[in-house]
């Protein structure tokens, strides 16, 4: 795991061979070990080089390992070693040098990175800290301001900043390694006691206290409830008032605190959740590794709303050329320049020219007769798009691959209207699409392997964290939104306000809460789903108990608010009142209070004290249980693929996991006893009822997420 050479019949070379990421495992650990003691126990060597096999140093320390017991060599006193040793030792850093792979780089004496080469000490990321060494070392290299923002975001940088800020001490783009032997070379014989970070003191700003106490606050606003950030802060002020020696020890007694508690877990779930998130199966056995995506050269964009901007503006940024349609001369003219303005800010914002050349706008659909795909994004409505995707098929040829941007209708269907329904499938992009992260990629019955790989590796292409899903109404990500939100508005009619629901939320860890987040979204689009699907409108039979809808419990408040024009943010007022419309700063509004108390007195519903704790599991336990009915129909083929889909779609806090992993942590047993209890209280709302899957796990022992898929397995797969 370690290779010990002997090259320029001095310089001991040790690469570090683990891939892909060279991670410090204990098996390498074992290796660095054994081949550093070579090296500075052979006369012949005068200097060392370290670096990483396949052009990466090191990403950093292995975190599977982090589950298990703990084996193999301690880095600290491993590294220790290094540094205090009379003969040079360099890091040639190549790829990435990330936590671990950083610290280890810290104990060298000299570091010299490639010019494409990023550093970072991400660990507070995965809800830890550097606790090997990296908050003693990293302040007394580049000062407390520098240092402090890079281990408490987690920032990686460039290594043109890293030699800006001192982390390196020279760039090449030559090949690091050879560059870093003749470095060491002509470090022998120097002085080693000033490269030495551990004997160094650490620069001290004069307002210490003032910096420390405005990250921390800053820490509390943005990531509320995290502890990791504020462990962080901890140690480097320890880097700044103690002697190494005692800040070394007080970095191991935070990350102490960190290792073993439920963030750390969750947070490390989220980062192989969103890896494995991307290797999608197919029922058919097809799967992400041994399908070819198509090549994209060229795509089309139909619809400039505010979704299909933000789609063109995702393909232009990564060179795809874009064709943009729109039906008529005015909403073309008004998507070109939002587009155009879009990106160009976009390019600002990275330091890089908009690719303007990329982009055409036009009014008619046959210019898209030789692009390679196509995404339809015009307004949500099935008539609407078969209609599109009908003179598509005339339009375009055989191969060009068709994918609708909806958010929850039936894709077999508008495959079904195609000359070509094996090619056609759902990009559900998130609202701004050039924003968000999430694309959820909607499998059809008929949707082939092909299209399924090339929407996938399209999504990658374009920065997105794809999962694919099946097809049913609302997918994933909405399908389970309607339970959730559903809680949220009982609860309004049992007593309590939106403000305490989403407080309630937003103190778990949600960046907003329900309502306010509705307001941000429109209240319109949901009354207008609920108005086609005969929940509220003149459809709706009057001889209908008023609260009860298709033989379920139904809570009216939501149409009555929209019935008022309050559609949220955009119209001034929704849950909240803002200043002005398009205004975001919500206050509670006397008149949704008024609103609310009128409906109880009308039904005689009699307010009562609701906790918060009621709050989260009414809600967050019906959500989970949507979740796992959608793994029971086969629409998304594991937990994680759920998590990572509210981690990036619906602003669910990274801290806990996603609702499965969340649900996993509470206990599955407390889980399905607590639905239970509250389907016994409201036996008319069939959300509340646990799903099969849930008793099948509790009943199983209650395995840990990673093992809920063999006992899915048996059950019928839509992906
Ligand atoms: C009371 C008890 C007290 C206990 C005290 C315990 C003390 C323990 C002592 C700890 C010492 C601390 C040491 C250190 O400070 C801690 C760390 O170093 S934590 C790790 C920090 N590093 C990272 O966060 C980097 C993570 N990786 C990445 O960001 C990216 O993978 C990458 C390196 C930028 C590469 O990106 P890509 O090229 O896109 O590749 P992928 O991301 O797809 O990764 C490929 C493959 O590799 C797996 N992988 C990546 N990094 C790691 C890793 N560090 N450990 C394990 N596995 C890793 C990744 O999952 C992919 O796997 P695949 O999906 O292919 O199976």
């Amino acid at each position: 795991m370690a290779r010990y050479e002997l090259v320029k019949r001095s310089v001991a070379l040790i690469t570090l061979t683990n891939p892909p990421v060279n991670a410090l495992s204990s098996a390498v650990r074992h290796g660095i070990a054994k081949t550093m003691e070579r090296a500075l126990s052979d006369p012949k060597v005068t200097a060392v080089v370290i670096c990483g096999e396949n052009g990466r140093f090191c990403g950093g320390a292995d975190i599977r390992e982090f589950a298990g017991p703990l084996r193999g060599p301690p880095l600290v006193p491993l590294l220790d070693s290094i540094e205090a040793g009379e003969k040079p030792v360099v890091a040639a850093i190549e790829g990435v040098a990330l936590g671990g792979g950083l610290e280890l780089a810290l104990f060298c004496h000299y570091r010299i990175a490639h010019f494409k080469a990023r550093l970072g000490l991400p660990e507070v990321t995965l809800g830890i800290l550097p606790a090997a060494g990296g908050t003693q070392r990293l302040p007394r290299l580049i000062g407390i301001p520098a240092a402090l923002e890079l281990i408490t975001t987690g920032r990686h940088v460039s290594a043109q900043e890293a030699l800006k800020l001192g982390i390196v001490d020279q760039v090449t783009e030559q090949n690091a390694c050879e560059v870093a032997v003749e470095f060491a070379l002509r470090a022998v014989a120097k002085p080693l006691s000033s490269r030495r970070l551990s004997s160094l003191t650490t620069p001290c700003p004069p307002n210490l206290d003032a910096l420390l106490e405005a990250v921390t606050m800053q820490i509390q606003k943005k990531a509320r409830g995290v502890m990791a950030p504020l462990a962080c802060v901890q140690a480097v002020r320890a880097a700044a008032t103690m002697p190494y020696s005692q800040g070394i020890k007080r970095e191991s007694e935070l990350m102490a605190t960190l290792f073993n508690s439920g963030q750390a877990r969750a947070l490390q779930y989220c980062f192989f959740a969103e890896r494995t998130a991307g290797k999608w199966t197919l029922p058919s056995g097809a799967q992400w590794n041994d399908i070819k995506p198509r090549e994209i050269r060229s795509a089309a964009v139909i619809g400039l709303g505010t979704m299909g901007r933000g789609i063109a503006v995702s393909l232009a940024r990564v060179g795809i050329p874009v064709i943009a349609v729109e039906s008529d001369k005015k909403l073309l003219e008004t998507g070109r320049q939002m587009v155009i303005g879009m990106l160009e800010r976009d390019a600002k914002r990275r330091g890089v020219s908009a690719s303007h050349n990329l982009l055409k706008f036009t009014l008619g659909l046959q210019d898209l007769k030789d692009v390679d795909l196509v995404i339809e994004a015009v307004f949500e409505d099935m008539a609407l798009k078969k209609s599109v995707f009908r003179e598509l098929s005339k339009v375009c040829r055989p191969a060009t691959l068709f994918c609708t941007n909806t958010s929850g209708l039936d894709v077999d269907a508008l495959a079904g209207v195609t000359d070509r329904p094996q090619l056609v499938i759902g990009m559900h992009f998130f609202s701004p699409a050039h924003v968000m992260k999430l694309l959820e990629v909607v499998c059809g019955p008929r949707s082939s392997s092909e299209i399924v790989a090339t929407a996938m590796s399209l999504g990658k292409r374009m920065g997105k964290v794809s999962v694919a899903v099946g097809n049913c109404p609302g997918f994933v990500g909405n399908r389970m939104l309607k339970p959730y939100s559903d809680q949220a508005t009982f609860l309004l009619e049992e007593g309590a306000t939106p403000e305490q629901i989403d407080k309630a939320l937003e103190d778990f860890g949600f960046a907003m809460g329900v309502f306010r987040m509705s307001d941000l979204a429109g209240l319109d689009v949901g009354w207008r789903v609920r108005k086609e699907s005969g929940l509220t409108g003149p459809d709706v039979d009057p001889k209908n108990p008023p609260r009860r809808r298709q033989g379920r419990k139904y809570c009216p408040i939501p149409d009555m608010v929209c019935e008022q024009g309050r559609f949220g943010q955009k119209t001034g007022r929704g849950w909240y009142m803002y200043d002005k419309p398009g205004g975001t700063k919500a206050k509670p509004d006397p008149l949704i209070q008024n609103l609310i108390e009128m409906y109880r007195n009308r039904y005689g519903i009699q307010p009562r004290n609701i906790t918060d704790q009621e709050i989260i599991e009414r809600c967050l336990f019906a959500l989970a249980n949507e979740g796992f009915r959608i793994l029971e129909d086969g629409i998304a083929a594991r937990p994680e693929d759920i998590d990572v889909i509210y981690l990036f779609g619906y602003g669910f806090p990274r801290h806990r996991g996603g609702p499965m992993f969340y649900a996993s942590m509470v206990g599955l047993q407390r889980v399905l006893e607590r639905l239970e209890h509250y389907h016994q209280a409201h036996p008319d709302v069939p959300h509340l009822e646990p799903s099969p899957l849930l008793k099948k796990l509790v009943a199983c022992g209650s395995p840990p997420v990673q093992k809920w898929r063999e006992h899915i397995k048996t059950m019928h797969s839509h992906l």
